[in-house]
């Protein structure tokens, strides 16, 4: 028999309850013991044995007053540490000590039950081997999409295909933002409180406005999709701040909606395959699913060769919902404990290396506020023409007929009333060309400022309203 066999022999012949260390007792971690405490016999009956409370890591146990006293410790490590300890769920947050606590209680053969997208995106390899050589389970399907199903689809009943790509949206503060920007029209600071007022966005939204929650989720989505390392730093980032009224407004009129997407992708080339992991906000056409996800819901488009697209929708984050997820892995490591089984390992073989953004190839919009003058339009499409970025559309706002009518028309613009916004929808080009193109229109003399560039993302769908083919 080997170590792993006999290890996992000799739990399930002697649990007669499992037992439970909760590290974290906040707004997760509180409906945790809620669910723990209301839902005690279907949790036995669906286990096979009792899930008990061993205790719970706080740091100010006088915070909890509805928690049995003798649950509560203030020494994480010791409880992570008692002989009698099964499972391990973590819902502290952060890097440190979650991370020294959960490698210590994966290498003591306790499984580990995670809602902490930031360890995981970070260090999912080091726990993912500390889970292996000991035999216990690691699971985390609360990290990404919170309350969503997505983590063990892609982990387990996606197994036999090849997933293509993962898109979404995977962040609620932020598609709660945008949500709010078009349907009132109010601007990113309005949005930005009001999310904080109904108590959406944290007292230092950064983690949700700046994206890295979103690569974060994103680095744990490619890499369990595509059997390989993903971290968060490989991640391209950009978030929702720069994103205007006008934006929002520009997007409309297009027949599409902004939203931050996480976006994962292989990519297949001739010199073999890589994986892109990006976050940033993008038009997408309101023909796209995605485009009505709104307010704190997060959805998630899989795309496999076999099973083509699926999608995943529902509450990202909030405390019963994520508590959902965490007692979902709870009851699949407890079932482990007792039938002597073991979850499916992390199979990061693929060892694929990450596409540099700047090679990825997306359609954009970009306005380009412009001295409405002779020649303005041939001047901004030679400088995309020279960079080798194809304009799919090109339409002027403003300017001299519009704002003007009288005005003198010798075609030295720059006066008031002379200005106009040329609205350019390009086809697909490297970004890294996209970049150039962009740097050098703002040194042409009748180009004013370019005054937004956002993404354009079909996500696999032909996005006709914008012009020409992608
Ligand atoms: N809230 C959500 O909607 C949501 C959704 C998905 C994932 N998550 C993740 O779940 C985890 C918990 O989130 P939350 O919203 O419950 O956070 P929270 O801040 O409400 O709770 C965390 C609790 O852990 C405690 N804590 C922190 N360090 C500790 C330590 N060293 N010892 C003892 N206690 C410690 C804090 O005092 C706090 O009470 C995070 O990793 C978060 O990213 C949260
Ligand atoms: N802050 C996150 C919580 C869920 O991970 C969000 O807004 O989606
Ligand atoms: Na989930």
């Amino acid at each position: 028999m080997s170590k792993d066999a006999g290890r996992v022999a000799e739990r399930s012949r002697t649990i007669d309850s499992v037992k439970v260390a909760l590290l974290g007792c906040g707004v997760v971690g509180t409906q945790v013991v809620r669910l723990l405490r209301e839902q005690s016999e279907e949790l036995a009956a669906r286990v096979g044995a009792p899930i008990e409370l061993a205790g719970i890591a706080v740091r100010r146990p006088q915070r909890h007053p509805d928690v049995p006293a003798e649950l509560l410790t203030t020494d994480a490590a010791g409880l992570v540490a008692r002989p009698d300890v099964d499972v391990v769920v973590e819902l502290m947050g952060g890097i440190e000590p979650a991370r020294d606590l959960l490698l210590d209680a994966l290498k003591n053969d306790r499984s580990v039950v995670s809602a902490n997208k930031a360890l995981l995106a970070e260090e999912g390899e080091a726990l993912a081997t500390a889970a292996r050589e000991s035999g216990a389970d690691l699971y985390y399907e609360a990290s990404v999409a919170g309350a969503i199903p997505l983590l063990r689809p892609i982990q387990q009943s996606l197994a036999g295909d090849r997933i293509r790509r993962v898109a979404g949206i995977v962040n609620g503060t932020t598609n709660f933002i945008l949500s709010a920007m078009e349907s009132t029209g109010a601007g990113y600071a309005d949005a930005l409180e009001e999310a904080g007022r109904l108590g959406y966005a944290e007292a230092d939204p950064t983690a949700d406005v700046d994206g890295y929650d979103a690569a974060s989720k994103a680095a744990i989505l490619a890499s369990l999709a595509f059997h390989t390392r993903v971290t968060a730093s490989d991640v391209h980032r950009e978030g929702i701040r720069d994103v205007t009224a006008t934006d929002i407004a520009s997007a409309k009129a297009l027949g599409c909606s902004v939203k931050l997407l996480a976006i994962c992708e292989q990519v297949d080339g001739d010199a073999g395959s890589t994986v892109s992991a990006r976050v940033y906000p993008a038009m997408i056409p309101k023909a796209h699913p995605l485009a009505s996800v709104s307010g704190a819901f997060n959805a998630v488009f899989v795309e496999a060769d076999a099973a083509g697209p699926l999608m995943f929708y529902g509450q990202g984050a909030g405390g019963p919902q994520t508590a959902s997820a965490v007692l979902g892995d709870l009851v699949a490591a407890a079932r482990n404990r007792v039938i002597g089984g073991r979850g499916p390992r992390d199979t990061a073989y693929a060892h694929l290396s990450v596409q540099p953004m700047g090679e990825v190839r997306t359609r954009y919009h970009v306005n380009v506020d412009v001295h409405d003058r002779a020649g303005v339009l041939a001047a901004v499409a030679s400088v995309f023409a020279e960079h080798g970025v194809s304009i799919a559309t090109v339409k002027q706002e403003g300017g001299r007929e519009a704002e003007s009518p009288d005005a003198d028309d010798a075609g030295h613009g720059g006066d008031a009333g002379t200005d106009a916004t040329l609205v350019v929808v390009t086809h697909e080009a490297p970004d890294a060309a996209l970049r150039a193109t962009v740097d050098a229109l703002s040194g042409l003399d009748s180009v004013r400022g370019v005054a937004s560039v956002l993404r354009v993302e079909g996500l696999g769908r032909p996005v006709h309203a914008l012009g020409g083919a992608q």
